[in-house]
């Protein structure tokens, strides 16, 4: 069964401690949670993203209701059979993805039609059509249906965008069955904060296990978002889990836990070591820079990860100016598991009241001048 227990608010922030108990077994929050999109956190073995202390992946229904498509995951009893990995997974509900890579896409109260980005086949996801894909997949926790607006919008199309996604959230919730998922409530809005609070509390009335915040990490400015959360989290149960969906930057991390948040999640950690660059103790580093071929010591000195107790900057550099696909791998193990410590981290510093000392030392080290 699903469960959550908050273990500790700090006394200088809204910052918390708790524990999600899932079929899957348990997350201790706050959590950074990779994703693995098209069933695979892109180079990694499952053994090797548990070996990096994940304990929680997130996947994509709109990815595989395209491809492999559902028979298929059905046929093989589920994502976590399909892809051999036996703990917690979390599912989007596809609408973010519609809104993001398919054409011509027509939003109606009905649900989504839009061309498949692949073959550009027209498909059709409702809120039911969502949750028969997330129930099929058997993840763990599934998101409602929803509109994620472009940024920035007027009110009036948030407003109607938000109305329209709460009718899908109330939908969602009467067509989901599935006793073994919780299905979360996502609240939208915009940056209008009170476009935000009618979302929350009309998404908190319908009792939901949980609740995402969506809309935000769309290109605002760090200080908007920050603002909308802080706002936000206020009409948000205390006992339930707050998820921020697509946030993956140590410095948006910090914000959002400090503002009561306790899962997040974000492709850019995983993107940008694909792209050579990786995150430090001491802030980015671009593999590639030409500083980095003599230089024989570690990513990060202060890092515990497989890489950086075995490989230097400038076998990393050769790595990625070959096109080697192990650099790949290697920055993938390093930036995955620098994220996930941090959050080690950031919960030990809430559990022994340091959270705002740990925070500003982080930012210090790691270059932000705010
Ligand atoms: C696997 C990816 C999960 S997070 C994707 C995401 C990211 C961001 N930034 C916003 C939203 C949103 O508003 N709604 C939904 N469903 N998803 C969002
Ligand atoms: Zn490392």
């Amino acid at each position: 069964m699903f469960k959550f227990e908050l273990q500790k608010t700090a006394k200088d922030s809204k910052a918390r401690l708790g524990k999600i108990i899932t079929p899957h077994g348990e997350i201790e929050t706050p959590i950074f949670m990779p994703v693995g999109t098209r069933a695979t956190v892109k180079t990694m073995t499952p053994e090797e993203v548990k070996d990096l202390g994940a304990q929680i992946i997130l996947s994509n229904t709109y990815h595989l209701f395209l491809k492999p498509g559902m028979d298929i995951i059905e046929k093989a009893g589920g994502l976590h059979k399909f892809m051999n990995w036996d703990k917690p997974i979390l599912t989007d509900s596809g609408g973010f993805q519609v809104f993001s890579l398919s054409g011509n896409r027509k939003i109606t109260e009905e649900g989504v039609e839009f061309r498949s980005h692949i073959d550009g086949s027209k498909k059709f996801i409702s809120p039911e059509v969502s949750i028969d894909i997330q129930n099929t997949l058997g993840s763990d926790i599934i998101m409602a249906f929803d509109e994620c607006a472009p940024y920035p919008s007027s009110y009036e199309y948030i407003y109607d965008s938000m109305m329209r996604t709460t009718r899908w959230a109330e939908r969602c919730k009467a067509h989901h069955t599935r006793e073994d998922q919780a299905l979360f409530g996502i609240i939208q809005g915009g940056m209008y904060k009170d476009l935000r609070e009618i979302s929350a509390k009309d998404l908190v009335s319908m009792d939901f296990p949980g609740y995402a915040v969506g809309g935000l990490s769309v290109g605002e400015p760090l200080e908007i978002m920050n603002e909308v959360l802080d706002h936000t989290t206020e009409f948000m149960p205390q006992n339930k889990p707050r998820y921020l969906m697509g946030v993956g930057s140590p410095d948006y991390l910090f914000e959002a836990v400090e503002r009561g948040i306790d899962m997040a999640d974000c492709v850019l950690p995983t993107r940008i070591a694909r792209n050579g660059t990786v995150m430090t103790s001491q802030g980015k580093l671009v593999i590639k820079n030409a500083k980095y071929k003599e230089d024989f010591s570690p990513l990060d000195p202060e890092c515990d990860c497989y890489t950086c107790r075995n490989y230097s900057r400038a076998y990393m550099r050769h790595l990625f100016n070959v096109d080697e696909i192990l650099g790949l791998r290697l920055a993938t193990i390093h930036n995955l598991r620098f994220l996930i410590k941090l959050m080690e981290d950031i919960r030990e510093s809430i559990r022994g009241d340091y959270f705002l000392e740990f925070k500003s030392d982080f930012y210090r080290k790691y270059g932000y001048n705010k």
